[in-house]
């Protein structure tokens, strides 16, 4: 994960803004409606090929924004709520600056590294807090649901307002790996290689009861309003904290938290009998996380886009049931990334996938780094996926085949 900076380290993409496109046409969705207007957030890092054909996209995870790699030029402090945004995690690096720069496993002195706030975002994409051109009022709970083909279709118009028809490949962790395996089998004619890390085709049921109860939380705090809080005045703070860290404990691993944190008190005269203070470490780093979060994100967005990465399935979704035949198609070759610590992704469920392409005959690796933080591991353990990457990304077409 990257450290706070104030000076750029060698192999920086340096300081970088976060620009934004209106798509010249409606964006169609899967629940039957379509959305218009629609503007995306985007950075880029590298330089385009003449030949537009060194693109990388990669898609952020749930909390992410299109502030992928370098350091920010946007002011930092604000928050999702007023207009400006933090930075992805606060410290004006992107999410992903071990990952994407000049010699990284991402390396901008060959690709065109494209970066997009997803759609539903709340940093600077359409999303339920932009306004609805119908009332003029934010959309809140009349915006649509949408699903993780509906973002990837927002990042095919997107592209195709930038003028490039073709991927040389789709990268993502978590829900950014789900974009990339719907990407793979939504145009399989337009991206040459796939990298989910961390991902999944299906979240497993856990996994959607952990979501599920981190929306409960939201939507249960009165200040939530139906949705409607925004110009309120009152945001569901308390109910989007208690999500998120929930949602937190599930990016972790039980070992990692006994090592940072044991059950070590706050306070050295501790414990003081309280039912509401946090007197473990633990709790207190809980409400750190929690506060630093209701800071940066708007709560609509946490329900949609945790609603889309519970929806997601591409078995149902594409092949009746079976995941084999939702793969039929894919062309892309496609290199899949998982922990071993990863419980809410688990390497199993990299596992089917890499056996379904595999079955079908498709140019498929997978590699489950032995790491112990858990699901957080895409965005911690930049240094040993790099080689993975790179290796996976520099192969030249003759020696592309099945493994
Ligand atoms: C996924 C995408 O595509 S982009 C979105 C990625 N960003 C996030 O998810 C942001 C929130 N998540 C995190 O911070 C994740 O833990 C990670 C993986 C990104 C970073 O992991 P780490 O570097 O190990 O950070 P860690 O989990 O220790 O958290 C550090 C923070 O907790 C605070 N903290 C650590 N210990 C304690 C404690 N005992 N009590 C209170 N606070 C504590 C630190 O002060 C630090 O605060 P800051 O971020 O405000 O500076
Ligand atoms: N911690 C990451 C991972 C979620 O999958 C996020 O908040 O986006």
């Amino acid at each position: 994960m990257s450290q706070p900076a104030t000076t750029l380290a060698p192999g920086s993409v340096g300081v970088v803004e976060t620009r934004h496109l209106d798509l010249p046409e409606p964006v169609p969705l899967d629940c039957g409606r379509e959305l218009h207007p629609v503007r995306v957030a985007y950075e880029t890092y590298g330089t385009l090929s003449p030949r537009r054909d060194n693109v990388v996209l990669v898609c952020h995870a749930l909390s992410g924004d299109a502030h992928a790699a370098g350091l920010s030029r946007a002011p930092s402090g604000g928050s999702a709520r007023d207009g400006f945004g933090a930075e992805g995690h606060g410290k004006g690096l992107g999410w992903w600056d071990g990952m994407i720069g000049p010699g990284k496993a991402f390396d901008t002195d060959r690709f065109f590294v494209v970066s997009t706030n997803l759609l539903g975002g709340c940093r600077g994409t359409t999303g339920p807090s932009s306004i609805d051109p119908a009332t003029g009022e934010p959309y809140g709970p009349d915006f649509p649901v949408i699903t993780v083909a509906d973002m990837v279709r927002t990042q095919r118009a997107f592209l195709d307002a930038l003028g490039i028809e073709r991927l040389a490949a789709v990268a993502g962790g978590s829900l950014g790996g789900m974009q990339a395996l719907q990407w793979a089998v939504l145009y399989p004619d337009q991206v040459d290689a796939v990298i989910p890390i961390a991902s999944t085709h299906a979240l497993h049921p856990q996994g959607v009861a952990w979501n599920a109860i981190a929306r409960e939380a939201i939507l249960r705090d009165p200040a939530w309003q139906g949705g409607r809080y925004h110009g309120t005045g009152r945001a569901p703070d308390a109910g989007m904290g208690i999500g998120r860290m929930v949602g937190h404990i599930t990016y972790l691993s039980a070992p990692a938290l006994e090592v940072k944190f044991g059950r070590r008190l706050r306070s050295g005269d501790g414990p003081h009998y309280t039912i509401t203070d946090p007197e473990f470490e633990v709790e207190g780093y809980l409400r750190h996380q929690a506060e630093a979060f209701v800071k940066r994100f708007d709560a609509n967005t946490y329900l949609y886009t945790s609603r889309a990465l519970t929806y997601f399935d591409l078995a149902r979704q594409h092949g009746g049931g079976s995941l084999a035949r939702a793969l039929e198609g894919v062309s892309a070759r496609t290199l899949l990334i998982a922990f071993s610590s990863d419980w809410l992704y688990p390497p199993s469920a990299s596992e089917e996938i890499a056996g379904a392409l595999r079955a079908l005959g498709k140019p498929v690796e997978l590699h489950v780094i032995e790491a112990p933080y858990g699901h957080d591991c895409f965005l911690l353990e930049e240094a040993r996926q790099t080689p993975v990457i790179r290796r996976f990304l520099a192969q030249p077409v003759q020696e592309r085949g099945s493994s």
